[in-house]
C-alpha cells in the first residue's frame, strides 16, 4: 500500500487564548480529492495555512512524503526549519485563495511565470511556454497580456488557478475558491477543477460551503466542527446518511438554506 502524501499528527493551534485546533490528526493519499467541510471558524482554512506555512503549529508533526514540515526552532516553538528547507518543501504544494491574491501590477502571464523563474531558475522562455499551456488548460490564453483589474472576478481565480501549478505541485489547496464570485461565475471556476481532478494525479484538499461539488468532487469528506474532524467518510455516507448529530444538524441548515448537498 502507498505510503501517505500528508501525515498530519496531534497538530495543535491558537491564536491568543482560542484554540482552533486540537490534537487533530488526519492522513492523506497521493492523488486524493478531499473536501473539506463544516461550521465557519471550524478551523479548516487555519489547516490549508499550516500546509502552507503561512502559520505555525504549536505542537505536533506535519510530514509531506515523509519529511518533517515543521522542526523545533532555537528559541523554541516549532517552525519551517530554514528558507532552503521551506523552499523545497513550498514548491511540493499550491494553493489557491478565496481572494485570488493576484499580483496586480504584473500581467496575467508575469503573475504565472513569476515564482518559476524566481524560485526554479527556470527561463523566461521556458517558462512562459509552461504558462501559455496553463493558461490553455483553464481557458485564459486569450487574456496573457491583460493585467488583473482587467478581469472578472472568475477568470482572475482561473488566473490564480494556473500560477498555483506553474511550479507543478503535487499538492493543490483550494480555500472556498468560489465564495467571493458572483454566482453566474462560480461554475467556470468549478468546471476548471473538475478538469484537473479528472486529468492529473495532484493530490487536492479543498475547503469549500458549496457542498453539492463537494459531493461531485471528493473521494473523502471531512466534516470538522471546533477544530477537530468529527465525522469522515465517503460523500453519500456524509452527505446523505451522516451518522453524528453535529453533522446531521450542519447539513440540515444547509439544505434548510436551500442549497444542493
Ligand atoms: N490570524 C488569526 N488571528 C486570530 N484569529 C484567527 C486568525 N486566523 C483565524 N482565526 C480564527 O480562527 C478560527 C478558525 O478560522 P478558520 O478560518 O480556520 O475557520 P474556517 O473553518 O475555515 O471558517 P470559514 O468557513 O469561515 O472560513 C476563526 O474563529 C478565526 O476567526
Amino acid at each position: 500500500m502507498a505510503a501517505p502524501i500528508i501525515e498530519i499528527e496531534s497538530i495543535s493551534k491558537s491564536f491568543g487564548a482560542f484554540q482552533v485546533l486540537d490534537q487533530l490528526s488526519m492522513q492523506v493519499m497521493p492523488g486524493e480529492k478531499l473536501a473539506l467541510i463544516g461550521p465557519s471558524g471550524s478551523g479548516k482554512t487555519t489547516i490549508l495555512r499550516i500546509l502552507m506555512t503561512l502559520e505555525r503549529i504549536d505542537g505536533g508533526h506535519i510530514r509531506i512524503e515523509g519529511e518533517e514540515l515543521y522542526h523545533m526552532s532555537k528559541n523554541g516553538g516549532l517552525a519551517p526549519a530554514d528558507e532552503k528547507h521551506l523552499t523545497k518543501m513550498r514548491q511540493k504544494i499550491g494553493m489557491v485563495f478565496q481572494l485570488f491574491n493576484l499580483f496586480p501590477h504584473m500581467s496575467v502571464l508575469d503573475n504565472v511565470t513569476l515564482a518559476p523563474i524566481l524560485t526554479k531558475g527556470v527561463s523566461r522562455a521556458d517558462a512562459r511556454k509552461r504558462a501559455m499551456e496553463l493558461l490553455d488548460m483553464v481557458g485564459m490564453s486569450a487574456k496573457a497580456d491583460a493585467m488583473p483589474s482587467q478581469l472578472s472576478g472568475g477568470q482572475k481565480q482561473r488566473v490564480a488557478i494556473a500560477r498555483a501549478l506553474a511550479l507543478s505541485p503535487k499538492i493543490m489547496l483550494f480555500d472556498e475558491v468560489t465564495s467571493a464570485l458572483d454566482p453566474e461565475l462560480v461554475e467556470e471556476v468549478l468546471n476548471v477543477m473538475r478538469k484537473l481532478a479528472a486529468e492529473t494525479d495532484m493530490t487536492m484538499l479543498l475547503v469549500t460551503h458549496e457542498m453539492g461539488f463537494a459531493h461531485d468532487f471528493a473521494d473523502r469528506v471531512l466534516f470538522f466542527d471546533r477544530g477537530r474532524i468529527v465525522e469522515e467518510g465517503k460523500p453519500d455516507d456524509i452527505f446523505r446518511h451522516p451518522k453524528q448529530e453535529r453533522t446531521q444538524t450542519f447539513l440540515r441548515k444547509i439544505i434548510a438554506a436551500g442549497h444542493r448537498v
